[in-house]
């Protein structure tokens, strides 16, 4: 598991704005927060692809250069993945999308727990593809598992990176005992525990809302 806060950088900055009540007040930086995040995971996760040898003429001469062999196929879930997916389309910017709508169903009886309505997908091929599946919270996994088990019904990608800003260490448990593929998680930060409600503690608050408002 890659986790990018151990490390100084200004991603610690970014990280440090997001979680702060004050400063989610302005919902413009929380967003551009994320995508300024995902822009910095992408970089990271770029050190992974494969690249290909080009010469490159300038106005003065050629140099050899390198080119991404294959573009990555970037998954977003919506809502909250939506300004983190924009950081990695910033970067990937010849990649192709795919976009699933999937939110957590509260049951009103907290021990039952949470469940995931999976309500839309819209994905190219992903036969052998290097997938990159952006959600900026991972809490108890469940969405996640289930967009990679729906995912799975259209084809078979030969590499899945999971990528997301602060995850709950049971979160990470569930992605590791459930998804039966090969995939690698990438994380900027990660947190204590759940609470009762399945949020994350301290994590940032509930993502979606903080970025588009409340949903009903
Ligand atoms: O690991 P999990 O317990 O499944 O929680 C993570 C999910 O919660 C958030 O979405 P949410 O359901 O709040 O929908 P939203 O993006 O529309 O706010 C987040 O974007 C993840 O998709
Ligand atoms: O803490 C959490 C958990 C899930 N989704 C969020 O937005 N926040
Ligand atoms: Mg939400």
């Amino acid at each position: 598991m890659f986790i990018l806060e151990k490390n100084n950088s200004v991603a610690n900055h970014f990280l440090a704005e997001l979680r702060d009540k004050n400063h989610q007040k302005d919902r413009l930086r929380f967003r551009r927060n994320l995508e300024r995040l995902g822009e910095i995971m992408a970089y990271e996760i770029s050190k992974t692809l494969t690249y290909r040898d080009v010469y490159v003429e300038t106005p003065l001469g050629t140099k050899k250069s390198r080119l991404i062999l294959e573009q990555p196929i970037i998954i977003s879930v919506m809502r909250a993945a939506l300004p983190f997916y924009q950081g990695f389309l910033n970067f990937f910017d010849l990649a192709d999308s795919g976009f699933i709508g999937a939110y957590r169903k509260e049951e009103e009886n907290v021990n039952e727990g949470i469940e995931i309505e999976y309500l839309y997908q819209a994905t190219p091929d992903i036969n052998n593809k290097n997938l990159i599946l952006v959600d900026p919270m991972l809490a108890t996994g469940k969405s996640i598992v289930k967009t990679i088990e729906n995912l799975q019904i259209k084809g078979i990608a030969q590499n899945i990176h999971i990528v997301s800003v602060i995850a709950a260490p049971e979160g990470v448990r569930y992605v590791n005992e459930n998804v039966k593929i090969p995939f690698k998680l990438w994380i900027c930060s990660l947190d204590e525990r759940l609470n009762e409600k399945s949020y994350i503690i301290p994590g940032l608050g509930d993502a979606g809302d903080l970025c588009f408002g409340n949903k009903i």
